[in-house]
């Protein structure tokens, strides 16, 4: 078409997309190790090494209280889930694997999303 304008999405499109993307991310069967807060108390030095610790219950506690801005203060703390994995878990363990692939579903469902 020759005039094509690009759809902006409002403040609710964006957290409808959101609600969908984190409930994909809760369901998944890679989600168990980021489902809860990591219990720095059961994990010796996570507190030490990770300064912003983030799950997807804390991700849907600031998405149901409008903590987020839009889709990509949404999704910096997506990303923060599985970037604090990589830093203290090995990629040849199983929650360093889990991180990998939920990462990998993640950035596939959302650049769908948007498209
Ligand atoms: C995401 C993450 N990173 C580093 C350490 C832990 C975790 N996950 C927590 C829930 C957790 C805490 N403890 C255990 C024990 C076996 S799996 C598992 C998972």
């Amino acid at each position: 078409p020759i005039y094509c304008a690009k759809k902006t999405k409002t403040h609710k499109d964006e957290l409808g997309i959101c609600r969908v993307l984190l409930a994909e991310l809760e369901a998944h069967q890679d989600a168990w190790p980021f489902l809860t807060p990591v219990n720095h108390r059961a994990v010796p030095g996570y507190r030490k090494v990770i300064k912003k610790p983030m799950d997807f219950s804390t991700i849907k506690e600031k998405l149901t209280s409008n903590q987020y801005l839009n889709l990509e203060t949404f999704i910096i703390d997506v990303n923060l889930v599985f970037d604090n994995c990589e830093r203290f878990n090995e990629d040849d363990s199983e929650i360093g694997r889990a991180g990998h692939r939920m990462r990998r579903f993640f950035d596939k469902r959302w650049t769908e999303l948007l498209q």
